[in-house]
């Protein structure tokens, strides 16, 4: 197992007390998937990704029975163990990648900086040579062909999908095992998101790259995702096989995003309105006692304000008290 994730909770104070934003979430990645995390706006999924980064500030308080990476456990690392895991074996790609890129360095140079010292040899010139031609390798690889130009194009120059290939390209000059990608692709037109997800199922098939991607749409999910991780208001729904998942979901959040995304729209009658779930997410001075959907679930009983335990079945977990497509036996 790659990254293995147990009861991890994160909790804030607030003006009311603290509060537990997170609440004992469960994430496995095996070696070589592509694992998607699904959940609305405002679920969590970016404080899992930050935990595993470290990038969490210290108001932040952070508990797990289990936070490793391989045989490392994240929440002990030293600061050399820290810098030659993070950024290194594991790399992170962000939303809005033209924020995350400096705007007083050519693309060349920075670049330049992500290349390893140890993939390089020789004297001075040869290294400088080296590094430009690996420079030129991975804007190759991220299927960027005119070189000369972008090596001195800086930022603000960039188009919204140039800038994420270049973040990406910056990601896997250290070829990490592990490639999170927190929703690289929600402000791009689906012709971009297509062409970064191909390109990210690239590196994935060709280094045996794990990829755990963060999503808000079901509908927006790339085609190779293996397994899914449904969260909801800092709880994890359930978790599976995608295509196990999306055929007989178990958890009522599982089949409500199904129905309000845009993967079911095509089994619609063309003209039919997309239903949405009824309500909003709860905000963190309102967090429901127990599960925190029963507001929002069609299928709550007063059993729900205890919080479900994880109920595994075979590869599958769900938290639910009441679950859905089990009559058959699996
Ligand atoms: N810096 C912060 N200060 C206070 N609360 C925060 C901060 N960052 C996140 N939160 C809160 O933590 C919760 C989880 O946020 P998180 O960013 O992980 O959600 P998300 O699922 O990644 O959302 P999105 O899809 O919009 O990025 C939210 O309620 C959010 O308001």
């Amino acid at each position: 197992m790659l990254l293995d994730i147990r009861n991890l909770t994160i909790s804030r104070d607030t003006p009311t007390g603290r509060v537990q934003v997170l609440e004992r979430v469960n994430l496995q990645i095996n070696e070589g998937e592509i694992h998607t995390l699904v959940g609305e706006s405002g679920s969590g999924k970016s404080l899992i990704a930050r935990a595993i980064m470290g990038f969490l500030s210290s108001n932040w308080h952070i508990q797990a029975d289990r936070l490793w990476f391989e045989e490392h456990d994240l929440l002990t690392l030293t600061a050399s163990q820290r810098r030659h895991i993070i950024g290194v074996d594991i790399a992170m790609i962000f939303q809005d990648a033209k924020s995350y890129l400096d705007p007083n360095l050519t693309v060349g140079e920075q670049l330049g900086e992500a290349v390893l010292d140890q993939d390089l040899s020789g004297r001075w010139l040869q290294r400088r040579k080296q590094r430009k031609e690996r420079v030129i390798q991975l804007l190759h690889r991220v299927g960027i062909k005119n070189h000369e130009s972008m090596m001195t194009s800086y930022a603000h120059e960039l188009s919204e999908g140039a800038a994420q290939k270049i973040m990406i390209a910056s990601a896997i000059a250290h070829r990490p095992k592990l490639l999170i990608a927190d929703e690289p692709t929600s402000t791009m037109e689906p012709a971009t998101r297509q062409q970064i997800y191909r390109l990210l199922a690239q590196f994935h098939a060709r280094y045996g790259m794990s990829i755990l991607l963060i999503s808000q749409d079901l509908g927006a999910i790339m085609k190779e995702t293996e397994r899914l991780s449904m969260i909801y208001s800092g709880q994890l729904m359930e978790t599976g096989p995608t295509r196990a998942l999306l055929d007989k979901p178990h958890h009522p959040y599982t089949e409500a995003l199904l129905n309000t995304s845009l993967y079911r729209q095509s089994q619609r009658e063309p003209r039919s309105r997309l239903p949405t779930l009824a309500g909003t997410e709860p905000s963190l001075q309102h967090l429901p006692i127990g599960c925190r959907l029963g507001p929002r679930c069609a299928n709550a009983r007063p059993k729900c304000v205890q919080t479900p335990e994880l109920s595994k079945l075979r590869d599958r977990a769900f938290a639910c008290h009441y679950p859905l497509n089990l009559e058959e036996k699996e």
